[in-house]
């Protein structure tokens, strides 16, 4: 079964191409960098899961090439919109990934969730936000399955 309707599909597909900038990884980088700055500031005891990738210093290369991971592995999730069984693959591999470091909580996705609906539409020319609850919020879902 599709993970939401084609017509949504198409809209958030093509909203975060235009995120993208052209393509610019760098800015990709950045932006998520300070999503999950954002997230360390509410909860502060998330900073101590990013020790392997310097998350004390957001700015470092190392938390931003994690930083460029998430965004891609965002990405990876919505290109597979039109292909539901691929989807469902992607998402519980992200699940087990991120249930093995122990410690991450739904409510840290949930704040990255409702940062990326408030200003993601800054990045986009005609952000449809339905289209995107309607397709993003089952793949948090999805990925958030095994975690507390
Ligand atoms: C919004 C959707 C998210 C996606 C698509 C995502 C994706 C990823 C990816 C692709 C990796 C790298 C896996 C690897 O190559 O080993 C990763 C690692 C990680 N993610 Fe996420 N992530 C998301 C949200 C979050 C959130 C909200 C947290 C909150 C704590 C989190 C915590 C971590 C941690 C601790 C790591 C391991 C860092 C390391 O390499 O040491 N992620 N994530």
């Amino acid at each position: 079964t599709m993970w939401c309707s084609l017509e949504d599909a198409n809209s958030v597909m093509d909203s975060f191409r235009q995120s993208r900038n052209g393509d610019n990884a760098i800015a990709a980088s950045k932006g998520f960098a300070a999503y999950f700055a954002g997230m360390m500031q509410k909860y502060p005891e998330t900073t101590a899961l990013f020790t392997y990738v310097n998350g004390a210093d957001v700015h470092s290369p190392e938390f931003r090439a994690h930083s460029l991971r998430v965004a891609i592995g965002i990405g990876i999730c919505i290109f597979a919109l039109h292909d539901p069984e691929v989807l469902t693959e992607i998402t519980s591999h992200l699940a087990a990934q991120h249930a093995a470091v122990g410690g991450i909580k739904v409510a840290y996705f949930d704040f990255i969730r409702q940062l990326m609906r408030a200003t993601f539409g800054q990045f986009v020319d005609n952000f449809n936000l339905d289209a995107w609850d309607n397709c993003f919020d089952p793949i948090i879902k999805a990925i958030t399955a095994r975690l507390d």
